[in-house]
């Protein structure tokens, strides 16, 4: 079976795009994507396009129709289909375009992800995000995605003598590393103090706690190891690919704090690249809420459950032993929903082709990205290299 390359990567800033609609910020992402892989139209086999929730929120469905048409490709006959799968829907996509290469069926594919989430505000926009959750287990009785995190949150933090502190670190992090990301919505630094006195959301859960509403896409482009060779394109590899489900409802699971789907999914993605834990350079995690980001380390196997505390403070920085969310992750690069599983494959190709600037992870060799969909019901792990 063939290799799978990154050979081309863009992406919009992510934010409050006013004057953007969803299809000029796919557009514009794919064909960033596009010019980079320095490919052309001819060159395309299939165009997969990620999106969570269009038809929600912007009433726009057929995401994959509308990006071909507006990107100029519809009248090539390029198949072009959307992939929804929550908030991992970017991942998901990114997953189906690997295997779409891997089988043989196509050599070069452009993947992407794009989310118009700022339309609505408030309650509206709440109501719609709440969508990740069981609607009749959980939504109808008024939980949505921070709630749910702030339980889950709260019964860690009792079982395993976590402060609020450590959850802290993790949008101290974010947000430091955002602020060399130029595509980023939030590049402000922010402090210890700033992150446990901003505005409560959902106890012990504060405005830095939680990812932002965000409007934003990504794209890259896939090939196959032999359209790589023949046409001398430089790219990084996908090493694997995982997916993994637990159940939907958080009632419904063994332990509110573990993911299974993580766990799962990262046990299949190590076993298929052949690497540990120790060869990963950096991680980009799904940290909607700061407490996902505790969880995750734990449930990818990068530390025990209960001593994700014990790796905050230091070893997650850029110069830290094992960076996270270099990007600056969902809470300050954004967390429009389709887009983040692309957005993370971006970062990565940045990183690995020593293109990260400032926030450049020194001799960064492999990446580990992981998406997650609801509060964990499913989980997408690409591991990344050179
Ligand atoms: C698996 C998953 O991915 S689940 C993820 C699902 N995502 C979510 O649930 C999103 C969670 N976040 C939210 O719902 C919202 O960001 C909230 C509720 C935390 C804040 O929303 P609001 O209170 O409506 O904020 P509003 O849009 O009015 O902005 C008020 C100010 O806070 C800022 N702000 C809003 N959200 C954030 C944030 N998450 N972090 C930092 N600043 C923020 C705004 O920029 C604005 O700043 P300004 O006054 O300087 O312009």
């Amino acid at each position: 079976m063939s290799d799978v390359y990154i050979i081309g990567a863009g992406e919009t800033k992510y934010g409050e795009l006013w004057n953007k609609s969803l299809r000029n910020l796919a557009v514009e992402a794919g064909l960033k994507a596009i010019e980079d892989a320095g490919i052309y139209s001819k060159d395309i086999d299939a165009i997969y396009g990620a999106n969570g929730l269009a038809g929600t929120i912007n009433e726009q469905e057929n995401i994959g129709a509308l990006i071909a048409d507006f990107s100029g490709l519809s009248n090539e006959g390029i198949p072009a289909i959307r992939i929804e799968a929550s908030t991992a829907s970017g991942a998901a996509a990114l997953r189906e375009a690997y295997l779409s290469i891997k089988s043989g069926e196509y050599n070069v594919v452009v993947v992407g992800g794009v989310e118009k989430m700022t339309d609505l505000h408030g309650s509206d926009i709440v109501n719609k995000m709440s969508s990740i959750l069981d609607r009749e287990w959980e939504a109808f009785y008024g939980a949505t995605p921070a709630s749910m995190a702030a339980i889950i949150a709260r019964k860690y933090m009792h079982d395993f003598n976590v402060e609020k502190e450590a959850l802290a670190m993790i949008p101290v992090n974010d947000h430091n590393n955002a602020s060399k990301n130029p595509d980023a919505q939030y590049r402000n630094k922010i402090t210890v103090e700033q992150a446990l006195n901003s505005t409560p959301v959902a106890d012990p859960l504060n405005l830095m706690d939680c990812s932002p509403v965000s409007d934003g896409a990504a794209a890259v482009v896939l090939a196959s190891e032999d359209y790589v060779k023949k046409n001398g394109k430089d790219g990084i590899r996908i090493l694997s690919s995982a997916i993994a489900e637990d159940y939907l409802s958080v009632g419904s699971r063994e332990s509110i704090y573990t993911f299974n789907s993580a766990r799962l999914a990262a046990e299949k993605a190590f076993m298929r690249s052949g690497l540990k834990r120790d060869d990963i350079s950096f991680i980009e995690l799904h940290d909607s809420f700061s407490i996902y980001a505790l969880i995750e380390l734990e449930d990818l196997g990068f530390v025990e459950k209960g001593h994700a505390k014990d790796i905050v403070y230091n070893d997650i920085k850029l110069d830290g032993s094992l960076p996270v969310n270099p990007s600056g992750g969902l809470k300050a690069k954004g967390d429009p929903y389709g887009a983040v599983g692309i957005g993370q494959a971006v970062e990565a190709y940045i990183q690995l082709k020593e293109k990260a600037g400032e926030r450049q992870v020194k001799g960064a060799k492999y990446a580990l990205l992981h998406n997650m969909a609801g509060t964990g019901a499913s989980s997408v792990v690409h591991i990344l290299g050179i």
